[in-house]
């Protein structure tokens, strides 16, 4: 093991947490995975069985004294429960539920420990492609920015926006909307599905100003998101037709794939793209 590999610590043994693991575990990433934490101690125990080279199961205080990088990968709630620690402790932090800087007091709050404790806030591109144009578009004027989102009835399943309006899922028999407006409102609405358009707020016009729409369609058999900005650059247009992860059909596996690319990219020296 080299001295200086970087140790990361995991929060979420769920469907993203398992393909990070699994891609430490065959050295697609020049990384030591010190610890993972999950509050279901089954996840934890049956994400360790799947690895060769298993990690220590610790609370989160012990996590992030461990590691150098702690990835989270639970839920906006752990966000909030842990996000903050990491950084006063002087720890890099890797988020996938960027639904929680919906709150922009708490993004604030997290860039400011970060800047004071000289660390790094990382959100992967998610689910979604574009993040790089709209990047690079943000640095002159941008008019607009939407996402339209279309998943299967078992990819929207549980979502509080279905709970409260009483949408039965099983009635839709055609593609159909059921939520627009802004990326603030969507994430209160599916906490577990629209993360990227959080981060679509993040890298370009804020979350207020992000429209996005959300449909459900029986027929799909991908998660579908298609991204068009327009502003002084000109526009674009992006559609990512996502296979859904096998464990966790609100997931796609590009999610899983992006944070470990954001890895990659930490651990080598070549940085490409945006
Ligand atoms: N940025 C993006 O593009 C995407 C983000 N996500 C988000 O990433 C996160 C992980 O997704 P999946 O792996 O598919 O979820 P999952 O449901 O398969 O696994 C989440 C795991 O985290 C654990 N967990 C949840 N809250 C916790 C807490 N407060 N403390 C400790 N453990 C906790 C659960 O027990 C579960 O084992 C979710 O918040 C999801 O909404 C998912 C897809 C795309
Ligand atoms: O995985 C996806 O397709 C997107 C998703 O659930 C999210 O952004 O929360």
């Amino acid at each position: 093991m080299k001295q200086n590999m970087m140790k990361i610590g995991l929060i979420g043994c769920g469907a993203i947490g398992a393909r990070i693991c699994s891609a430490i575990d065959n050295k697609l990433v020049d990384a030591q995975l010190v610890a993972v934490y999950d509050r279901s101690a089954e996840r934890c125990e049956r994400l360790l069985g799947s690895l060769n080279n298993r990690p220590e199961i610790l609370s989160p205080g012990e996590l992030i004294f461990r590691a150098d990088l702690v990835i989270e990968c639970a839920s906006t709630a752990a966000v909030r429960e842990y996000g903050l620690s990491v950084l006063e402790s002087g720890k890099d932090l890797m988020v996938l539920s960027a639904g929680a800087f919906a709150d922009s007091g708490l993004l604030e709050r997290f860039i400011s420990a970060a800047a004071a404790n000289r660390c790094k806030i990382y959100i992967p591109s998610g689910a979604i492609a574009g993040i790089d144009g709209l990047k690079s578009a943000s640095i002159a004027h941008i008019d607009r920015v939407m996402i339209t989102t279309t998943k299967n009835p078992e990819g929207l399943k549980g979502a509080p926006y279905i709970v409260k309006n009483n949408i039965d899922l099983e009635s839709f028999h055609e593609k159909t909307l059921l939520f627009e407006g802004s990326a603030d409102d969507a994430i209160a609405a599916f906490p577990a599905n629209i993360n990227v358009a959080v981060s679509l707020g993040i890298a370009g016009t804020g979350t207020k100003n992000t429209q996005v729409r959300v449909f459900v369609d029986p027929q799909a058999t991908s998660n579908i998101h298609e991204i068009s900005v327009e502003g002084d650059f000109g526009r674009f247009t992006c559609r990512v037709e996502n296979v859904p992860s096998p464990d966790n059909p609100r997931t796609s596996f590009l999610a899983a794939l992006s944070a470990i690319a954001t890895l990659k990219k930490i651990a080598e020296p070549l940085q490409i793209g945006t």
